[in-house]
């Protein structure tokens, strides 16, 4: 493992990666590779999940496609030199910011959309110069493989390298020094992570999970609230970071919204749901059981059939469920859906406060002051009013947790962003030393006196023009006086 890391090293240090037609080379050959073995990829993770190639294109390909798009269009823009405002003690030096690569990035993913969330922040991290390490998730294997199998094909083979295996592999991949780690998966193994990281002083993305609540307002259309939710919470059964964990609501709106749930269901899965093409299956047998194990002793408003042999979950709600019971003690993730009756908005803002700081927030409600209120006081990774999900779809918007679900965030600019240095860049010139005097030793009143005046002072544009032209003035004067002229 560390020669592998080494060599991946050695490949950054080369110098190749940095150049931004490199880059755009590489992110070129990356959309190839998904163009032209689309099949493959999409029947990989078709195999892992048990999902349809044409839900694998929607949830997975697109993004992909559209975050390559993105970075090729803006990248020449992004990895040019911004100047900066100046001082007056700078104002004729040149000082700008230069992002830079930060080296050796390592990408852990999850297996959930498996192939999404380990290219999408590869191709932020060729974007911004660095050579990566992807350690696909064990448990979708037929997507860890065909990665690995296809990148070298397309990509520098030594710069960007797919390492798979198990917890063994990881650990041992966490021993090795990075320069910035990328981590998608459950909290506790996020803090594995950071502790490895903490003794390189590695900086980690913490892209985690939790409890994502959905408030359903009163003065809402119930039949397009339930159909969207429906969408977000039983699409990739239920196995979304960003899925309505449960629902908030009055108690009057529990059956209507249990009813209309229901037809839903029925409409975008028929009557035999195990049938459906557009339904999956649990990843494994343990996380089977354990999503079985919520269902006790809870009311079962519909739903509940399960099929241990294929690992089958039906879409299922629970009503009148108590907060203090197991199902809203862990992330569900999986198609189960808590309704926690609550008297009113009041009461459900308290109950998000009081519990960690979910990845999603959902708000529902006709009443747009409401949705403000909602976003104003209460903290979650990111929020959509009115929907399920969809922020995840635009890039323009950061992508990640807080506090226990996650740090740090990423897609389009922001995943530049995270796996860049940006430096500060301050050229002087070896003249002028004369207005340097003024730090030097010995100090005194009077230099402390200017050094107020050139750090602390404000002008705006108008009066730092007048006092440039004054400046220049005096200098003129100066020098004609002392006969240059
Ligand atoms: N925020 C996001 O973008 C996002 C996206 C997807 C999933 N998630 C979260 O991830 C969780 C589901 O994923 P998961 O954790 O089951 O995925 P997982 O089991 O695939 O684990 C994630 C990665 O961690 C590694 N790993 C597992 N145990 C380890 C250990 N002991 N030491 C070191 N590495 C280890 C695995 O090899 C894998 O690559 C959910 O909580 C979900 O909300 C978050
Ligand atoms: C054919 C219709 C296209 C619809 C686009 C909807 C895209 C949904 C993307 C969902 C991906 C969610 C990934 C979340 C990562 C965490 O688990």
């Amino acid at each position: 493992m560390e020669r592998e890391v080494q060599r991946v090293r050695q490949a950054f240090l080369s110098g190749r990666s940095r150049p931004l037609r490199f880059r755009l080379q590489q992110l070129e050959a990356l959309r190839r590779m998904v163009q032209e073995r689309e099949k493959d990829i999409l029947a990989a993770i078709a195999a892992d999940l048990c999902k349809s190639e044409l839900n694998a294109y929607s949830q997975e390909v697109i993004t992909v496609l559209g975050e390559i798009d993105f970075m090729l269009e803006n990248l020449p823009e992004w990895v040019t030199a911004k100047p900066v405002k100046k001082n007056l003690l700078t104002m004729m030096d040149e000082a700008y910011i230069q992002p830079q690569p930060l080296g050796v990035v390592l990408i852990i993913g999850a297996w959930n959309y498996p192939f999404v969330l380990i290219i999408q922040p590869l191709i932020g991290a060729i974007a911004a110069g660095n050579a990566v390490i992807i350690k696909p998730s064990e448990l979708s294997e037929n997507t860890a493989k065909i990665v690995a199998k296809l990148l070298p094909q397309y990509l520098d083979q030594d710069l960007y390298v797919v390492i798979n295996g198990g917890v063994e592999e990881t650990t041992e991949l966490l021993k090795q020094r990075f320069d910035h780690i990328f981590y998608t998966g459950n909290t506790a193994v996020g803090k594995i992570v950071m502790e490895a990281a903490a003794k390189h002083l590695t900086p980690v993305t913490l892209e985690l999970g939790g409890k994502s609540p959905c408030y359903i307002d009163k003065d809402c259309d119930l039949d397009i609230v339930c159909r969207r939710i429906t969408w977000g919470k039983y699409m990739n059964c239920g196995q979304t970071c960003i899925a309505p964990d449960y629902i908030l609501c009055e108690a009057s709106l529990q059956s209507q919204i249990v009813w209309k749930i229901k037809e839903t269901v029925k409409e975008f899965y028929g009557e035999n749901i195990k049938e459906s093409p557009d339904y999956e299956r649990i990843i494994n047998l343990r996380h089977f059981k354990r999503i079985l194990s919520l269902l006790e002793g809870q009311k079962i408003a519909f739903g509940g059939e399960t099929d241990e042999a294929t690992r089958y979950i039906a879409p299922t709600v629970l009503t009148d469920v108590d907060p203090k019971t197991k199902v809203m003690q862990e992330e569900i993730f999986g198609p189960v859906l808590p309704i926690v009756p609550v008297k009113n908005v009041d009461e459900a803002i308290d109950f998000i406060n009081e519990r960690e700081k979910p990845l999603a927030l959902y708000v529902f409600s006709h009443n747009h002051k409401l949705i403000k209120r909602m976003i104003d006081e209460t903290s979650s990774g990111g929020v959509t009013g009115n929907d399920v999900i969809m922020h995840f779809t635009l890039n323009s918007f950061p992508f990640g947790g807080v506090g226990s679900s996650g740090m740090g965030a990423y897609h389009g600019k922001h995943s530049f962003d995270t796996f860049s240095h940006q430096r500060p860049c301050l050229l002087k010139s070896l003249k002028r030393e004369g207005a340097n005097k003024l730090r030097y030793p010995p100090n005194s009143q009077s230099k402390v006196d200017w050094g107020k005046f050139f750090l602390l002072k404000r002008f705006n544009k108008e009066k730092l023009g007048l006092l440039v032209l004054t400046f220049l003035g005096i200098v003129a004067a100066v020098l004609v006086k002392a006969g240059y002229y």
